[in-house]
């Protein structure tokens, strides 16, 4: 399982992105958890990056993208899937990981929007500062890592959406039962059949709705039910969850045609497949 997670500060990414870790037991790479930590032991990356901490802006681009590779190829060299949380937070940013995990192999399977309203969130994390004490979790702050948030965060879910890998659930509930929807949503990415590309019709069509077909609509529960997504009836009900997942795999599948044509026909100007 490779996942991003995605959410305003306070929807619950260090909780949930914890549980879903140790429920696929694979990393939970917390790029903010990993800035405090160079901080509190006051590394010279801690040095550079306590100010923009303290004040809830972004630290420089480069620094995290250092983190995010480093656990990346940690990642890839134990064979392992990750979910990474805090990454990416800006459309720049989005774009250096597609190409970076594609680079590396490390390509994520689902983007995880946890969703939350502002009041909801500002209220978890001025109650969280009574107890824990991070040194962003004063109200003007908080108040500016929102804005910062919907303005530069917030555009990242539409290119996820086109990806075809973006699923949205609802934050506002307990933790238990957050995380029960995303690991029911997540169960159904995983048991996908992994889908040979040498083969790519036979895939599309072969495949998949073989797996649907033979998986009984009892053993799917909706995962998107409860985030302003009605859950569907009947035959739908079976289709419906793969929906998200369908989508990339059709475009990579029609990639690897048209590469296929093009080294057998040369490339064809304006192929529309
Ligand atoms: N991808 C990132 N790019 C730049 N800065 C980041 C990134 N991720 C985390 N940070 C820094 O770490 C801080 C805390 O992040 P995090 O622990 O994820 O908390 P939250 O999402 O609740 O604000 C952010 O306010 C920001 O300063």
């Amino acid at each position: 399982m490779r996942l991003l997670l995605i959410a305003p500060p306070g929807a619950g990414k260090g909780t949930q992105g914890s549980r879903i870790a140790a429920h696929f037991g694979i990393p939970h790479i917390a790029i903010g958890d990993l800035l405090r930590s160079h901080v509190a032991r006051g590394t010279d990356l801690g040095h550079a990056v306590q100010r923009h901490l303290d004040c809830g802006s972004l630290v420089p681009d480069e620094i995290v993208l250092e983190m995010v590779r480093e656990a990346f190829i940690a990642a890839k060299t134990a064979g392992l899937g990750y979910v990474l949380d805090g990454y990416p937070r800006t459309s720049a940013q989005a774009e250096t990981l597609s190409r970076m995990a594609a680079e590396l192999g490390m390509a994520p399977d689902v983007a995880l929007h946890l969703r939350a309203d502002d009041d909801e969130v500002v209220r978890r994390l001025l109650a969280r500062a009574a107890t824990e004490h991070r040194q962003d979790d004063t109200e003007p702050v908080i108040r500016r890592r929102l804005a910062l948030y919907h303005q530069v965060t917030s555009p990242v879910l539409d290119w996820y959406a086109l990806d075809g890998i973006l699923l949205p659930v609802d934050g506002m509930r307990t933790p238990d039962e957050v995380t029960t929807t995303i690991l029911d949503a997540l169960e159904v990415v995983e048991a996908m059949p992994s889908i040979d590309l040498a083969d790519p019709v036979a895939a599309a069509t072969g495949a998949c709705v073989d797996f649907v077909r033979s998986t009984p609509i009892t053993a799917i529960r909706f995962p998107f039910a409860g985030h302003g997504i009605t859950r569907p009836s009947g035959d739908a009900l079976a289709e419906k969850p793969f929906a998200h997942r369908l989508s990339p795999m059709r475009t990579r599948i029609r990639q690897e045609q048209r590469q296929r044509r093009a080294a057998a026909y040369g490339d064809p100007p304006n192929v529309v497949m």
